[in-house]
């Protein structure tokens, strides 16, 4: 959809059993803006990131992504979609622990069957890890990890970054250089950025800080540069 936003969402709800966990979410994200989620722990902030992505299905509801109706495609298209237009740095990391750092960053650019190892090198870099792309994920702290998580979710470019507590495990100093490359995503590639966060300082980065309740996402304050 030209001049569209990138994502827009109308009228989600999801629900586990009978519980309730969100509904009468709209949002829409244009491209080239950062947005930070926030909200209470448990009131569905991973789950709408997931049910954006198509890695879970909502009740009721749309996802737009470019145009395109993600809630009423077939699974395979979605997959395709997932894979060229998402970048998703998830809570748990999900780095492949057989494959070495710069195997696991390279892989969505092998699954659309254009490596670059230029590519690679450069997001290793962005992310301070230039040294260790041929270290086994058991090798690394857990901010390491989260740091191979975000490197694999941007090296491909994708137009659409979900980003989970991404600096959740991260000491100050490196979760403001992360925040800094995922900036530069979006200043420099034009891409849109949804944050979940629990980190004042992370949201106070964010163009737009929305928060999620129960009946939907409502604007909220940006805070000041603080933790
Ligand atoms: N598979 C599941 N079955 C049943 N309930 C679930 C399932 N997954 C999540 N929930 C519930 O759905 C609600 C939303 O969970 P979610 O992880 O999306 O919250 P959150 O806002 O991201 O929390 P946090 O800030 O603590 O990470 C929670 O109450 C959780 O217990």
């Amino acid at each position: 959809m030209a001049g569209g936003p990138l994502l827009s969402l109308r009228g989600l709800r999801k629900a586990y059993a009978t519980q309730a966990v969100f509904s009468g979410v709209d949002l829409d994200l244009p491209a080239g803006e950062f947005v930070a989620l926030v909200g209470e722990s448990g009131v569905g902030k991973s789950t709408l990131l997931n049910v954006i992505a198509g890695l879970d299905d909502a009740d009721a509801g749309e996802v737009w992504l470019d145009g395109a109706p993600l809630h009423s495609r077939p699974e395979p298209e979605r997959a395709r979609l997932r894979r060229e237009r998402l970048g998703f740095v998830f809570q748990a990391f999900h780095v492949l622990p057989h494959l070495n750092v710069a195997d696991n960053v390279a892989l969505p650019l092998l699954l659309q069957g254009r490596p670059d190892a230029a590519r690679v090198a450069a997001m290793l870099d962005a992310v301070g890890l230039g040294a260790l792309g041929a270290r086994m994920p058991s090798q690394l702290s857990g901010g390491q990890l989260q740091r191979v998580a975000i490197a694999r979710a941007l090296v491909h470019r994708p137009p659409l970054i979900l980003a989970d507590e991404p600096t959740g495990n991260l000491d100050p100093a490196t979760a403001t250089q992360v925040l800094d490359v995922l900036q530069a995503q979006v200043r420099h590639e034009g891409a849109a950025c949804l944050l979940v966060t629990h980190s004042a300082a992370a949201a106070a980065r964010a163009d737009r800080v929305l928060r999620l309740t129960a009946t939907g996402v409502q604007p909220a304050d940006r805070p000041a540069h603080a933790d």
